[in-house]
């Protein structure tokens, strides 16, 4: 699993905080990362005293956890929706989120859109007044030279992804890679995430915009819910 620095305990706080929001009979978007990963054992210990839920996976990770966790899993396309999804962040600035340091972002802004409600999970190290982080932008491997060639008109810096333990750029569950682009600080992230998505061979980039409904902010000693 990727770790993200952080406390441990703010993280799990803020994930088990977001698990007691989970109701009988609900469908769940399950996210990626450190964080989530406590909402997701949560929900397993809930399900485990008689919690009736379906979880959807966003990630080989968060399908993996939830196995173990025993939730019981369904896809997209067997179900009418998704009432709450819950997923981690690696930056957040007022409703406004980069994702993606998992390489997991497109499959979680799929379920993250469906949901009727999106909870985020993070602790106090991922707030900031502005997104100034790289954006993670998921391509089809064909297109990572015209895709590069356009981040850079568009005043970007892209950098391909490449893996701690292995040869080569990281590939994504969904067979692409990912260049991390800087842009600095980012004024106006649904413009410059509107620019991203009409590239041709992007599959998805990690700017999330006005889908969060709450974020919960781990803390030593509890967790605050903030509303954007
Ligand atoms: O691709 C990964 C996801 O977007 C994660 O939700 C994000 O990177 C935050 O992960 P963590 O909670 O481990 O910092």
């Amino acid at each position: 699993m990727k770790t993200s620095g952080g406390s441990a305990a703010a993280k799990r706080r803020a994930g088990e905080s977001t698990a007691d929001a989970v109701e009988d009979g609900q469908v769940v978007g399950l996210g990626t990362g450190s964080t989530a990963a406590h909402a997701i054992r949560a929900i397993g210990d809930a399900v485990a005293d008689g919690l009736d839920v379906r979880g959807v996976p966003t990630s080989f990770q968060s399908r993996q956890l939830a196995i173990e966790a025993e939730i019981p899993l369904v896809e997209l396309d067997e179900v009418d929706g998704v009432d709450l999804a819950i997923d981690g962040a690696d930056q957040v600035a007022g409703g406004q989120l980069i994702k993606g340091g998992g390489a997991a972002h497109a499959r979680e802004k799929i379920v993250d859109a469906a949901a009727d409600r999106l909870l985020v999970v993070v602790d106090p190290g991922k707030l900031a007044d502005r997104l100034d982080r790289s954006v993670p932008v998921e391509v089809l491997p064909a297109a990572r030279p015209v895709v590069e060639d356009r981040l850079a008109t568009l005043g970007g810096e892209p950098t391909l992804r490449s893996a701690e333990r292995k040869d080569g750029p990281v590939v994504t569950d969904n067979g692409n890679v990912v260049l991390d682009c800087e842009f600095g600080a980012i004024d106006a992230p649904a413009d410059l995430a509107a620019e991203l998505s009409s590239v041709p061979g992007v599959v998805e980039h990690g700017l999330f915009v006005n889908l969060a409904d709450e974020i919960h902010v781990g803390r030593e000693d509890g967790v605050d819910v903030r509303t954007p």
